[in-house]
């Protein structure tokens, strides 16, 4: 029936005020003001329709998508929108494009790599749109090894350019996105040589096509790399594909902030870190920890809603069969994952204020806080994305077969979040650095370095060697302390028995690759902590709203005690935490998800996401699923007739060719 809230009755079960939870989830009154006014801006024009990406051939689906993109820009000029209501804007336009690398890795690489001079030349450029730039640096035979990069820049003093070359087919540029059609300029990475000697990877800017008729300029070879993974899904975007031959630039198109090759071809470092060679990853790490949460709960309001609707077997007495949503199963499978949802909100949260930080110090010249910095982004952005990956499939199934269909937007959502698992870093990649910094950690320990930060329950290892866990009841597991100290305690010796294996290996290098499955195992171990920490630390704050923090509580203890059930192993072998005790956290889980149920459907409106955005019939606001699904299905093209093109020249004769056959 149209009009009518089929879901009214679960939100009239909320105990708790969702408005004021639309607030903590959005992060303030202002954010979700703003993010409300974006969102319908978007749902309400229909030059922003998106279902029928799964239907459109790939040029057509490009163009699509080279059209909103500057649809999106006209309106942002007309309505004078701030740049954060455009970035907002262009989120909830919600299709991978040449702009999310532009805005997300070409002006950030040149804002964190570039000298004041270089800012003032091309930022105004890039933020007027006058350029379209892209992140060159993976290659077709190196994306994790960037030292492995093999790309040339050779500086040569007599015309003061570089001259950039692919010198082999594994050099060649492979992936950036917005590289394969529309960027006008990369930030491109290659090895700097001056003088003969090679100075490892820098930044440069670089041109690629001509600002007048779009051509690649003489010597650059550039192309989309084909069809990726799902149909619509990633492949809006332009990955490309990019060869130098002998391409010349001027000297200061070289990112100069960390170092500088001077006139005379002298190459001078600053006092600034290496490393901040990498800053640009670093910063696209800490969102890519918030778009998580963005994801996980897009899939999780679609499966929660559809839960509600969805009845199967249990009907007695003349009263309809059971809500999937209660059957214990389906809790035990959606809940830890809302839970999870709202973990990844507040620890991107928290990044995003370390990443200031740590770029406010930088501005100081204090380097100190980089390490961390590095080893949070890497770890959550490895620990998020694989957790969300895994819980979009996993919401796929709780929609049973009906998830499969596209119109439960469940297969695209998929399709276009799993490469968060590869790009901006491999998560296998990224946890074995977490392990490095670990291991770091312990070995300073005794130099007397007290460890600060995320890794500062290290300097109490000795203590948590010996700990054990005080829990006797079940609810003694919804205490904080209790939760903190079984993952510290898991974290801080899964850590030391890996540096005891390490230290027994002549070569640390050799170690570390043979113990690289334990190393992984222990990182994951240190970012689950960082997770629950910061969950914890966030219901410290003054949340207001009627039964706001309790829930926010409810689903901290489940975000906890749902991995510790899972990695109910660790906490055993490693002696934290007795079976019987373990025993207990899993009966608590089964109190909270009843705690939790008649809140569901309050907790996902809580997202505040339109019809528009979650593109999914199971996920309907008004629940009103199977009219929906069943309009939907006719308007495939393959209903377009009733006799399908090929029926006649391919099935007819093999059928007649059949029944003679039959008839000899
Ligand atoms: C239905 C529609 C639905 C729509 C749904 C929407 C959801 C979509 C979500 C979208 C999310 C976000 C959008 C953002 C837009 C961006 C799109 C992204 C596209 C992708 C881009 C890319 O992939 S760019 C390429 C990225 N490449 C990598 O990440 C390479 C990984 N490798 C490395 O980082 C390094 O090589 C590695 C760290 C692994 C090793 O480096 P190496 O030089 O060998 O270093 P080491 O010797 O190991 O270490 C040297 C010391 O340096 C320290 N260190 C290393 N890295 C850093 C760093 N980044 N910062 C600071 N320090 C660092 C290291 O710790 C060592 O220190 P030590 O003290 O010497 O031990
Ligand atoms: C959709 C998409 C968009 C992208 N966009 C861009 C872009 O805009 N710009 C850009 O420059 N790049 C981009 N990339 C490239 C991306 O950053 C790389 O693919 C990524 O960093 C992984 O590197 P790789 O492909 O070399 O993987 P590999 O390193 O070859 O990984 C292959 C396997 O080897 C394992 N492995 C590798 N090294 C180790 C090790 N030391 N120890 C243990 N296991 C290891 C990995 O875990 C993985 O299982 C994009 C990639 C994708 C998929």
């Amino acid at each position: 029936m149209e009009g009518v809230d089929h879901l009214a009755f679960e939100r009239n079960k909320a105990q708790f005020d969702v408005d004021a939870m639309k607030i903590v989830w959005a992060g303030s009154s202002h954010a979700l003001e703003v993010s409300d006014r974006m969102s319908r801006l978007v749902a309400s024009d229909p030059a922003f329709r998106k279902d029928n990406r799964a239907m459109l051939g790939r040029k057509e689906l490009f163009k699509n998508t080279l059209r909103k993109a500057a649809y999106a820009l006209k309106r942002i000029i007309e309505l004078r929108l701030s740049e954060e209501e455009a970035s907002m804007l262009r989120s909830f336009v919600d299709e991978p494009a040449f702009t999310d690398l532009h805005w997300g890795m070409f002006v950030p690489a040149i804002k964190g790599q570039g000298t004041e001079e270089q800012l003032k030349k091309w930022l105004p450029l890039a933020q007027k749109m006058q350029i379209i730039g892209c992140y060159a640096q993976t290659e077709l035979g190196h994306g994790s090894n960037v030292q492995g990069l093999e790309t040339t820049v050779t500086f040569d003093p007599k015309t003061d350019e570089f001259v950039i070359h692919s010198p082999t087919l594994t050099s060649s540029k492979w992936w950036p996105g917005g590289l394969g059609k529309i960027s006008t300029h990369a930030v491109v990475y290659g090895r700097l040589i001056t003088d003969g000697q090679d100075h490892g990877v820098h930044g440069f800017i670089v041109q690629l096509r001509s600002l007048d008729d779009h051509l690649p300029l003489p010597g650059i070879t550039v192309g989309d790399i084909g069809m990726k993974f799902g149909n619509g899904a990633y492949n809006t975007m332009d990955n490309g594909v990019l060869r130098f031959d002998h391409v010349r630039i001027p000297r200061d198109q070289m990112l100069m902030r960390v170092s500088r090759v001077t006139r005379e071809g002298k190459y001078v470092q600053s006092n600034v870190p290496r490393q901040l060679v990498y800053g640009t990853m670093v910063y696209v790490r800490q969102t890519i920890v918030s778009d998580a949460s963005t994801a996980l709960s897009r899939a999780v309001c679609i499966a929660t809603r559809y839960s509600a609707v969805r009845r199967q077997f249990g009907a007695t007495g003349g009263n309809p069969e059971s809500q999937v949503i209660d059957y214990k199963t389906q809790q035990a499978r959606l809940f830890p994952l809302l839970a999870s949802a709202y973990a990844f909100r507040f620890v991107g949260e928290w990044l995003k204020w370390l990443y200031t930080d740590v770029m406010t110090r930088l501005q100081a010249n204090d380097f100190s806080t980089l390490p961390e910095a590095h080893a949070c982004t890497a770890g959550l952005k490895s620990l998020t994305t694989s957790a969300t990956s895994d819980g979009i499939e996993e919401c796929r199934k709780l929609c049973g077969g009906h998830g499969y269909l596209c119109s439960s937007g469940l297969p695209e959502l998929f399709a276009v979040y799993v490469p968060t698992c590869t790009y901006e870093g491999d998560n296998i990649v990224l946890l074995l650095q977490v392990a490095r910094h670990l291991m770091k950690t312990i070995s300073q320990l005794g130099s007397g370095k007290k460890p600060v930060g995320t890794v500062a329950y290290m300097g109490r290892v000795e203590q948590l060697m010996e700990s054990r866990s005080d829990v006797q009841k079940a609810e003694d597991w919804l205490n904080p302390s209790a939760v903190l100290g079984a993952f510290e305690a898991r974290a801080a010796r899964k850590s030391v028995a890996c540096a005891k294996n390490l230290s027994k290996f002549s070569n640390p290098e050799e170690g570390f690759l043979e113990l690289s499955n334990d190393l992984v195992e222990a990182a994951r171990a240190h970012c689950q902590l960082i997770v629950v920490s910061k969950f914890i630390d966030k219901l410290q704050q003054d949340i207001p709203g009627k039964g706001v923090k309790q829930l926010l509580e409810v689903l901290c203890s489940i975000y906890a005690l749902f991995h510790l059930h899972k990695h109910l192993g660790d906490f055993l072998s490693t002696g934290c935490i007795t079976s019987k005790q373990g025993s207990l956290a899993n009966d608590q889980l089964r109190s909270l998800y009843s705690q939790v149920r008649p809140n569901a459907i309050g907790l996902v409106d809580a997202f505040n996401y339109t019809d528009h955005y979650l593109s999914s019939i199971l996920g309907r606001y008004d629940g009103n699923v199977y009219p929906k699904l069943y309009e939907e299905a006719w308007k495939d093209p393959l209903n377009d007739s009733v006799i399908p093109d090929g029926f006649q020249e391919y099935i007819r004769p093999m059928l007649k060719q059949q029944l003679r056959n039959a008839r000899l």
